[in-house]
């Protein structure tokens, strides 16, 4: 207030002298007056340089205040005297700092919110290590003579517009600049040690002058700065402030491995993909783009999370594990992910439609509808072959035509390669939910109709089709359990000079596909038993004739064929028509019971599903292993022996008559004993079987050893697939029942057991199948 109020006297007075003489002033007077006014002006100009001389002494550093404001004693540089070695006098409006010159030793030397202009007496501290002169009305940069030791000095908030060299200051690390009006960085080029620059709020145009420099921490916030330019020789910095300026491409820093944290908030960058310029800083943690046009792309946070994986933090949030996880299932989702979904995507829209039963290919307990899968990369051969496979084997085999909304190729046909449908039919199938999987190639859809799976199923054959891996994932979601059997090109060229040849293909289709080649090795290599087989396709007859082989295998033609030709000699492509022959593949499938897919794929959804054992539980299962154990040594009364006992109850037909003709066999007793183990809750006591059924330790050959290791297993799936208030028991006793199963052999992808194809339906072999099993009836079914 008595500031204001000098001010406001001083300008009354310099109003008044300043003012016109009024107007009706005589010209007499006028010569007295104008004597008058120049003595009163004269002593106003007096008093206005007295009041500036007290301002001057006010603003004046007297030996008395510096005094009060020494601190830290400590040794001199040369050490033979103690002296004070920091001064700090911040706030005192101080203009005048001369008299520090005699303060030779200071080494910290802090003026902070003054009203100082000249810093000349610096020159005469040459230890001196700290200088903040921030807040005065400096304008001189770097005015003194350089202490050969200074560090680190603060020249924010003054009046300085350009920079000088700096070359003798090579100890200098830390060099504050901002809030001045400097328009280009330059001067710095020796300083050596220099690691930390600020010169925020300044009027920097561009980047320039910090070539090689050691800088660590550069801020250059609120500046006119467009373009990331010049910092790729900055190999150290790892804090970088580009905040308030005009950047709109992140180009030019994809060089600077260290950098843990980049602040572009309220600068023009508007492309997502600016931040892959940053993607292989594999260090950058921490990235602040808020206040950037980028902020209004669709999923924006999603996809710059997702390019730079690395990030913790994110527009001054952290990054969540949850963020980071749905960004890759976002831009690069998994096989297994993209088959999820897609499974899903089927079932949702086939749940929303009225139900019907596909009665053809509706999976029993244990044998799932039979189906055989060629896969591997576009153009292998796969879709001849399968061609070639259900024309020769159409006794066994039917084409399952897939969907695609690609245009045929010249010699398709609509129905018969696939049915050539357009988009908007694609789109409003996979909303009726016809679909079983899809999946797009090349800018098409493609996908398997549930209607051209049951069309094959209705012939009574199994279906063959042909598709790329993806499609292999998401069927192996499905209720669906074929045969994979992958397809691979080893000799590249050959395959690529192949897809030339047919003229179809662009060279980015060729890239594609060749690059695929090594998605199929991959999986074949890290996934034992994910394809059941691997034919290389290089030379299409011979990829044919080991196909060929291997479902003569599955299909127990082979023996047939060795049975036929000893005992009437037919040829092997009669045999798989002969009547005979057909009776004895049937045999075969049946022979081999336990190859059956007892995980069927409501037990398989279930298991996904079931929570973590409990460790009660698992106690629990501890104790009944132990129990087994005892009565194996006979601790137990007998009643547990009957454990250890086969049951020789006929499991009940679920499948076709083939099966039913082989109820008798030892495979029947096995699928019944481990799906028959059960625990008689009231009890308390394991049991097989009842007493009535004539078991008896020791009585016969029928009794045999139990896998003991699966009993606890096998115990927990059966109740977890027994339906409340269903005696387990039930399900060997009454066989008429279709009781939940567990049978004993998997018979799946990596297991040992030889493939085989699960028996082919009724249909075409009908008549001849129920010959076979009237045959089967008359001599003891
Ligand atoms: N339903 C499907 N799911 C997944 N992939 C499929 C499906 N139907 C077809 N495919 C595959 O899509 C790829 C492209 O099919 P397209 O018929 O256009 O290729 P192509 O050049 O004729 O090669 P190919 O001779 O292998 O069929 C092929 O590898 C094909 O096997």
């Amino acid at each position: 207030m008595p500031v204001c109020v000098q001010q406001a006297s001083k300008a009354v007075s310099t109003c008044q002298t300043a003012g016109n003489p009024p107007e009706s002033w005589d010209q007499d007077d006028r010569s007295t007056t104008l004597d008058a006014e120049s003595a009163e002006s004269a002593q106003a100009e007096e008093e206005e340089k007295e009041e500036e001389q007290k301002d001057m002494e006010d603003g004046e550093l007297t030996e008395d205040e510096v005094a009060k404001y020494l601190s830290n004693l400590g040794r001199s540089a040369t050490g033979l005297q103690h002296v004070y070695l920091s001064l700090s006098i911040p706030r005192k409006s101080l203009k005048n700092v001369s008299i520090l010159s005699n303060y030779i030793h200071l080494q910290k030397l802090e003026l902070p919110n003054n009203k100082i202009k000249d810093l000349s007496c610096v020159s005469h501290m040459p230890y001196l290590i700290v200088l903040d002169v921030s807040h005065n009305e400096i304008s001189d940069f770097f005015g003194f003579q350089p202490p050969k030791n200074l560090k680190e000095v603060d020249f924010s908030h003054n009046h300085i517009s350009s920079m000088k060299d700096l070359s003798a200051y090579t100890c200098l690390r830390k060099l504050i600049l901002d809030y001045n009006s400097i328009s280009e960085i330059r001067g710095l080029e020796k300083c050596s040690s220099l690691t930390h620059l600020s010169m925020e709020h300044n009027k920097i145009l561009r980047i320039s002058g910090l070539r090689n420099l050691p800088l660590r921490q550069l801020y250059l916030k609120g500046n006119l700065i467009k373009r990331t330019e010049n910092l790729q020789t900055l190999r150290t910095l790892q804090i970088l402030d580009l905040s308030s300026n005009r950047i709109q491409s992140l180009s030019g820093l994809q060089d600077l491995h260290l950098l843990a944290n980049i602040n572009l908030e309220s600068n023009m960058v508007g492309e997502i993909k600016e931040c892959t310029h940053l993607q292989y800083l594999l260090l950058l943690r921490d990235l602040n783009l808020k206040r950037n046009p980028v902020q209004e792309q669709p999923d924006y946070r999603l996809a710059v999370i997702f390019i730079l994986n690395h990030l913790t933090v994110m527009d001054e949030k952290p990054v969540t594990v949850e963020e980071k996880v749905l960004a890759v299932n976002k831009y690069d989702p998994s096989l297994e992910v993209v088959a999820a979904r897609d499974h899903m995507t089927h079932m949702m829209y086939q749940h929303m439609q009225p139900q019907g039963i596909f009665d053809s290919t509706l999976p029993s307990l244990d044998t799932p509808y039979p189906m055989l899968v060629l896969t591997g990369p576009q153009a292998c051969g796969k879709r001849e072959l399968a061609h070639k496979l259900c024309h020769e084997y159409s006794d066994f085999f039917g084409y399952g035509a897939c969907h695609t909304t690609r245009g045929p190729y010249f010699g398709e046909e609509d129905g018969c390669d696939y049915h050539f449908v357009q988009d908007e039919e694609f789109q409003n199938m996979i909303r009726m939910g016809s679909f079983v999987q899809t999946m797009q190639y090349g800018g098409h859809w493609y996908g398997l109709s549930r209607e051209a799976i049951e069309s094959v199923a209705r012939e009574g054959l199994a279906c063959c089709v042909h598709m790329e891996l993806e499609g292999v994932f998401s069927l192996k979601t499905s209720y669906f359990e074929p045969r994979y059997i992958l397809l691979i090109p080893t000799r590249i060229e050959d395959y690529v000079s192949h897809m030339k040849a047919r003229g179809f293909y662009t060279k980015a289709q060729i890239e594609k596909a060749v690059s695929r080649i090594d998605l199929y090795t991959k999986i074949n290599r890290e996934r034992p038993g994910f394809f059941d087989s691997v034919i290389i396709c290089d030379d299409r007859k011979e990829a044919y004739s080991a196909l060929r082989q291997l479902i003569k295998e599955y299909l127990g033609l082979e023996e047939q064929e060795k049975e036929g030709r000893r005992s009437t000699g037919v040829t092997p492509q009669n045999a798989t028509t002969d009547e005979g022959g057909e009776s004895m593949t049937a045999k075969k499938l049946d022979a081999n019971p336990t190859d059956t897919y007892s995980q069927n794929y409501y037990s398989k959804v279930q298991t996904r599903l079931l929570p973590q054992k409990t460790s009660a539980e698992l106690a629990s299962i501890h104790r009944r292993q132990q129990m087994v154990r005892d009565a194996l040594v006979g601790k137990i009364p007998r009643a547990y022996t009957q454990l250890f006992k086969r049951y020789v109850h006929p499991v009940p037909s679920l499948l076709t008559p083939q099966s039913a003709d082989h109820n008798e066999d030892s495979s029947s007793e096995e699928s019944c004993t481990s799906s028959g183990l059960s625990m008689n809750g009231s009890a308390g006591v394991l049991s097989v079987g009842s007493p009535a059924d004539g078991l008896d330790a020791g009585s016969g050959p029928k009794v045999e050893p139990l896998d003991v290791s699966l009993l606890g297993q096998n115990l927990e799936r059966l109740k977890d697939h027994m339906e409340p208030g269903l005696s387990p028991d039930s399900s060997c006793s009454a066989p008429e029942q279709a009781s939940p199963t567990v049978a004993s052999s998997p018979g799946r992808p990596g297991s040992n057991a030889k493939p085989i194809l699960p028996p082919i339906p009724l249909g075409r072999k009908a008549a001849r199948i129920c010959a076979t099993a009237d045959r089967a009836g008359r001599t003891g079914g």
